[in-house]
């Protein structure tokens, strides 16, 4: 279940009741994509305007792909016959499954999905009402139907209906599979015609795996396939049509003597069927994909334990080698709509198991280092299968998946440019949560302790339970013990981290280091030993010296009080970073398009020209460190002219960063509009933001940076995260005033990743 290992399944049970059953309840809603304001819309929308469309459709059938949503629309449908590795638990029951795989198709390829769940066992009927309904839909994906109905059910399907159409189980893993076998073999040096290989299992996936790989060079007589009875060889009766075209002219029996001498071992069965013995009976460098979810045949780490040469795959999220469907499906079916495919064949599922088997060769970005926090990704044993957060998977993949369909001739639409089309798939996803989930993910790579002060509010405890419950962080809450204690009974939040009370006896030894340290900080400032002795009782300062001795690492603070008084305790206690004389503090803002960043959002009133170089150098550092290249603007009301005094001071700024740091990205005086548009731009060829918009903005004073990110914030156009605070040597962030709950946990993945990063730093 959970990856990590150190949350309790109890836990993590509830928190996946929880998560469906918040409001809106499920994954997935549909939302209108056209305006619907006013009565001229509603009449254009509905009755009598919608009436055109129809009969325009009526007469040309092929413009229903003009008029309505059904070129963008999948179905993903099952019966519930077998549904992930728990069986026939029936369709109501399989409809978190499919809905999470709509969820899936929407964030990877901007798909809409309606998830259609079919009470009915018998094929035939089952295959009647999927045809009555196929006209809504542009592509259909079948899921977690069982074998052997699976194959007979989507044989007809697809015979019968002319739109994209795929039974996940068998032909996404297989493609997946297939793009992981190709890359490992050329690890292990060995020739696909020579291998001797073993599938165990013999189901839905296994079949259709093993199917592909004879079309890529397998050769049938080298494989063995085992069923639940042992190996399906001639002495076997009563097998399925799909069983006997595997039938082995051995009189090999068990698992056990199967894959002695074998080159590879295919699980798709279930769990831990595979010995230690088994695996060192396998020849040099075995190649081993344990796809049983959620346990693999054999564990990934008793497989390198056993022999140090294994490649090895898994289906598991946290080993290297994740062999998962969702690094096909959203992309095929994209690449399969677009050009408006009358159906997924062989030539686009072999196109896209070359575009991930290449994929994976090719050097990763630092975005996707970034987002699993590894040192590096280079093709090699743990890396031989891209990782599912690699954003180029859609260009690439859905790019080889178009190319294919109109080649082979199934494309009822062409592309012509494959550049702008590759543009047009990447705009799709402009709208950057996905910033947000690399963060995470990254965060989750290697948690760090985030302390959560004003913990006695519902806001920040509930915070600190999706950060404990994801993995994201070690949280502790800071404040009155007793108090929390009764909140989280209040509103039934179970969460056992530690809770730091400043005033509490078991913070008699931290209160007088802390005591020292502090006095000593501040004994030429004015401060007295008696008010360190107080101040340390005092939360606002007790959070920063647990930071500065290092009990915890980040900090996150003010939920409930004014920024500046909650930020001043922060700088008496916590240094700046070398070379940093003033902090500023970042927003990020993330809408339909590519993420910004506003500074200063909250710190300085008035900059000088000298502090905008300040902050526009610091805005630059944290920028990079969410592997964004930042094209710094630096905003006034007026573009390139410095009438005004604001805009002097600007273009003062502006040249003392061309002079001292003539690699940066940066230029103005700019107004904010022309900065993010590129026709603009172009009447400044000088500029040296060139004609691509800018994603860093700094402003010439807080007023209008604050007030520019609070209206986005107010219109709920964009998600805001921060303030970020800059320029301190720990992670600290000072929330603002009753920040909602994903406004705390984003700035505690923010402190975790920074964290990590000084961590590898030192
Ligand atoms: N990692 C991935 O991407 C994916 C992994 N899977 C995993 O593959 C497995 C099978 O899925 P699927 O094909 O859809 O399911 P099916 O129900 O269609 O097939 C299961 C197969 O496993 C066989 N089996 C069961 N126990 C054993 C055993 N001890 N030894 C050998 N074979 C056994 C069954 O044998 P019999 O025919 O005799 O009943 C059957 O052939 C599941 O664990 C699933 O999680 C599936 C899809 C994707
Ligand atoms: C991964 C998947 O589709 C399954 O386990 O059914
Ligand atoms: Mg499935």
């Amino acid at each position: 279940m959970s990856s990590n290992n150190n949350r309790d399944e109890k836990n993590f049970s509830q928190a996946a009741l929880d998560y469906h059953k918040a409001e809106p309840k499920g994954k997935i809603e549909v939302i209108p994509s056209k305006p619907h304001s006013s009565q001229r819309d509603l009449s254009l929308a509905y009755s009598p305007g919608v009436a055109v469309p129809c009969m325009e459709i009526h007469d040309k059938p092929e413009t229903v792909y003009d008029y309505t949503g059904k070129g963008n629309l999948v179905a993903v449908i099952s019966n519930g016959t077998a549904v992930l590795g728990l069986g026939d638990i029936g369709a109501e029951a399989s409809k978190p499954v499919m809905e999470g795989k709509g969820l899936l198709f929407k964030i990877f390829a901007d798909i809409n999905v309606f998830d259609i769940e079919i009470d009915e066992k018998d094929p035939d009927k089952f295959i009647e009402i999927v045809k009555g309904i196929a006209p809504t839909f542009g592509g259909i994906n079948l899921e977690d139907i069982k074998a052997p109905e699976a194959f007979y059910i989507e044989q007809r399907l697809k015979e019968e209906l002319n739109i994209p159409l795929m039974h996940d189980d068998q032909h996404g893993t297989a493609i997946i599979s297939a793009a992981a076998l190709i890359n490992s073999l050329q690890i292990a040096n060995k020739d696909i015609d020579k291998v001797k290989m073993v599938v165990n299992g013999a189901g839905a996936a296994a079949i259709a795996c093993t199917k592909l790989y004879i079309s890529l060079g397998l050769k049938k007589e080298n494989v063995l396939m085992c069923d639940s009875k042992g190996v399906i060889n001639h002495k076997r009766e009563n097998l399925t049509p799909e069983k006997l075209d595997f039938i082995a002219q051995t009189d090999i029996e068990t698992l056990e003597d199967a894959v002695k001498g074998s080159d590879v071992f295919v699980g798709l069965s279930k769990g831990n069927v595979m010995t230690p013995e088994m695996l060192l009976s396998m020849n040099d460098n075995p190649i081993v994909f344990a796809l049983a979810n959620p346990d693999p045949e054999i564990a990934y780490d008793l497989a390198l334990e056993t022999r140090k040469d294994v490649i090895m795959a898994t289906g598991r999220s946290d080993y290297p080698n994740q062999v998962n469907n969702v690094l096909g499906f959203p992309y095929i079916f994209r690449g399969a709509l677009d050009v408006q495919a009358t159906g997924i064949n062989e030539d686009m599922k072999l196109a896209a198991v070359h575009a991930i088997a290449d994929l994976a060769k090719e050097p990763v970005p630092e975005a996707v280092i970034l987002a699993y926090n590894v040192q590096n990704l280079q093709f090699g044993r743990e890396y031989f299968i891209p990782k599912p957060f690699d954003n180029r998977l859609i260009t690439k993949v859905s790019s080889a998946v178009a190319k294919a369909a109109i080649e082979s001739g199934v494309a009822r639409k062409t592309i012509t440019d494959f550049d702008e089309y590759e543009h047009q798939l990447l705009d799709r996803m402009g709208r950057d949560e996905r910033l947000v989930r690399m963060m995470q993910s990254r965060a989750k790579s290697n948690p760090k302790r985030i302390t959560l002060g004003n913990a006695e509010e519902y806001n920040v405890l509930k915070a600190a339970q999706i950060l404990y419950e994801e993995g994201i962080a070690y949280p502790s809450l800071l404040g009155d013990k007793k108090y929390i204690k009764e909140q989280m009974e209040r509103y039934g939040i179970t969460l056992d981290v530690p809770i730091i009370d400043p005033s509490d006896d078991d913070q008699k030894e931290n209160r007088k280091k802390y005591r020292e340290t502090l006095w000593k900080l501040r004994q030429r400032k004015g401060m007295n030993e008696y008010k360190a002795k107080r101040y340390v009782r005092q939360r606002d300062y007790f959070g920063p010296l647990m930071l500065k001795h290092g009990d915890t690492d980040g900090l996150i603070v003010g939920f409930s009080k004014n920024y500046t008084s909650v930020l001043r305790p922060v700088l008496e206690v916590i240094e700046k970073d070398k070379g940093v004389d003033k902090v500023a503090a970042m927003m990020m803002i993330l809408s339909e398009k590519k993420p910004i960043f506003f500074a200063d959002t909250s710190i300085n009133q008035n900059p000088t020209a000298e502090d905008l170089v300040n902050i526009a150098k610091m805005a630059e550092f944290t920028v990079k460190s969410f592997a964004i290249e930042p094209r710094i603007a630096m905003l006034g009301f007026e573009n390139f002219a410095a009438i005004s005094e604001t805009s002097k001071k600007v273009a003062k700024a502006v040249s003392i960063l061309h002079e001292k740091f003539p690699k940066m990205v940066v230029d103005g005086e700019i107004q904010p509009d022309f900065a993010m548009n590129a026709d603009h731009l172009s009447d400044y060829p000088f500029s040296k933001l060139g004609t691509t918009p800018a994603n860093t903005f700094i402003f010439p004073n807080l007023e209008s940076a604050n007030l520019s990110y609070k209206i986005l914030r107010g219109m709920k156009v964009a998600q805001v995260i921060g303030p970020i605070l800059m320029g301190l040597k720990q992670p600290v962030h000072v929330l603002q005033m009753r920040s909602s709950v994903d406004e705390i946990v984003n700035l505690a993945t923010i402190a975790v990743l920074d964290a990590q990063r000084r961590e590898k730093k030192s």
